[in-house]
């Protein structure tokens, strides 16, 4: 059944029954299934241990160098299996990952570490490399000014940014953001925001992990919520940011009730009754 489904439309991320576990006892991820469509936002949310950076992993290839395996299921970039694929032939796909924790190269000037979001580029000269650093440097013009600056010494929320700009380099079809907003005020928070919906208004798809659901469902169009694992439930981000189940547990919404609730405890209760 599996082997006769029909290929993504391109540049499509379509992973199906996907299974991955980290050496023989952690089934971190079973059976998941979630498709980005060509140039879509969809954003992944769940608790601590969900299985989120493990998706990602799985996508761009690096899963290996954290001791975890695909054990079942397929991913795949339009017609390109992607599953078991070293991260360069990811990247040569058109799938580009920025890592958690903005990790730049903090000795290197910006200009070098944009440079570095090349290495993994096949076949495109240097003109477009010239091309792609100046529509990054539009997209932020901070990096522009910092250009020759070593990255060590950028802010948290400009180093989130030359991370996004290096991953930019590669010019791919699909961004995997994991955790974007992670350490970062508010206000730097809604400019990353503004500058994932520009990346996406230029036709890039976004794969984005987010602990602030709040902001990951504003920005998304599509939303799948993992739980230990497995898929708990999925839809259009506005459907899924009025959903009862979203608001209590991502959007650390109370129950209209709740302050009535609990009032007292059963113990207190027996104690009271006499
Ligand atoms: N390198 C690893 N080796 C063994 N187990 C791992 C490894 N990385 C993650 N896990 C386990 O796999 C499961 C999923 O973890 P993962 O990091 O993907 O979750 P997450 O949703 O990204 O969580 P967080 O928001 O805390 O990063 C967890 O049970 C975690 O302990």
């Amino acid at each position: 059944m599996r082997s006769t489904a029909p290929p993504a439309p391109p540049d499509t991320l379509d992973v199906r029954d996907l299974t991955v576990v980290y050496g023989r006892s952690v089934h971190a991820l079973q059976d998941v299934s979630l498709q980005v469509p060509a140039g879509g936002i969809v954003a992944l949310l769940g608790a601590n241990g969900a299985g989120k950076s493990t998706l990602l992993r799985a996508v761009s290839g690096t899963l290996p160098m954290h001791g975890g395996a695909v054990a079942g299921g397929t991913i795949a970039f339009g017609d390109t299996p992607l599953t078991g694929r070293a991260p360069a032939d990811v990247v040569a796909a058109g799938v580009v990952q920025v890592p958690e924790g903005r990790r730049v190269f903090s000795g290197l000037s910006v200009e070098d570490n944009l440079k570095a979001g090349r290495l993994g580029v096949r076949n495109r000269g240097r003109a477009d490399a010239r091309a792609a650093a100046e529509q990054i440097y539009a997209l932020f013009p901070v990096l522009a000014e910092r250009r020759r600056q070593a990255a060590g010494l950028l802010s948290g929320g400009e180093q989130q940014m030359l991370a996004m700009g290096r991953a930019l380099m590669a010019r791919p079809r699909l961004l995997l953001l994991d955790e974007p907003s992670l350490g970062l005020a508010p206000q730097i928070t809604a400019r990353i925001a503004r500058i994932v919906r520009q990346i996406h208004e230029q036709g890039t798809g976004v794969l984005v992990v987010e602990q602030n659901a709040a902001l990951a469902l504003e920005l998304a169009d599509h939303a799948c919520v993992l739980d230990v694992g497995r898929v708990r439930l999925e839809g259009p981000a506005a459907e899924l940011s009025r959903s009862d189940e979203v608001r209590r547990l991502y959007l650390g919404e109370q129950p209209e009730d709740e302050s009535a609730a609990v009032v007292a405890t059963p113990r207190e209760l027996a104690r009271w009754a006499g």
